[in-house]
């Protein structure tokens, strides 16, 4: 039977309103797709604390977590990801790669010209659809 993740990942929005997209590096799964920064919720914690540890460990500044804004079940070919996007802001510091290859701030209705991991690409029609409502 696949493995079955439970994910968080931040939907962050700067003062320009812009999103903080995080290209997967060579070094990790699901190389060379972006996605929005997070990772593995650990037993115990709820989103909103796996999120805010997640970003800390991965780009080095604090964020303060928001609302539940979409969740999808992607079957990979090896695990299940279910992916939970929240909305975050930073609190503290600014973004820096350590385990990405790159970090952009994109419009959001410009986040479908980059190529996202198969799990986020609901999450980007639901973000980019919301914007022209
Ligand atoms: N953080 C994050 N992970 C995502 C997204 N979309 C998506 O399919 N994933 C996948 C990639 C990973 O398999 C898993 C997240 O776990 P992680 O970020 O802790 O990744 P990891 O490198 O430790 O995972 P792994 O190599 O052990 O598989 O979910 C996303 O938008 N954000």
């Amino acid at each position: 039977m696949k493995k079955r993740v439970k994910v968080v990942a931040a939907v962050i929005e700067n003062s320009e309103k812009e999103l903080l997209c995080a290209l997967r590096s060579n070094d990790m799964s699901l190389p060379n797709v972006w996605e929005f920064p997070g990772g593995k919720v650990e037993n115990g914690e709820d989103f909103g604390t796996a999120l805010e540890r997640e970003i800390k460990e991965e780009l080095h500044c604090s964020i303060r977590a928001g609302e539940l804004l979409h969740t999808h079940v992607h079957e990979y070919e090896k695990a299940i990801v279910e992916l939970n996007c929240l909305s975050a802001v930073i609190e503290k510091g600014e973004p820096h790669a350590s385990e990405h290859a790159k970090l952009l701030w994109l419009p959001k209705e410009n986040l479908t010209s980059l190529q996202w991991a198969p799990a986020d690409i609901p999450a980007v029609d639901f973000l980019t659809t919301k914007v022209s409502r």
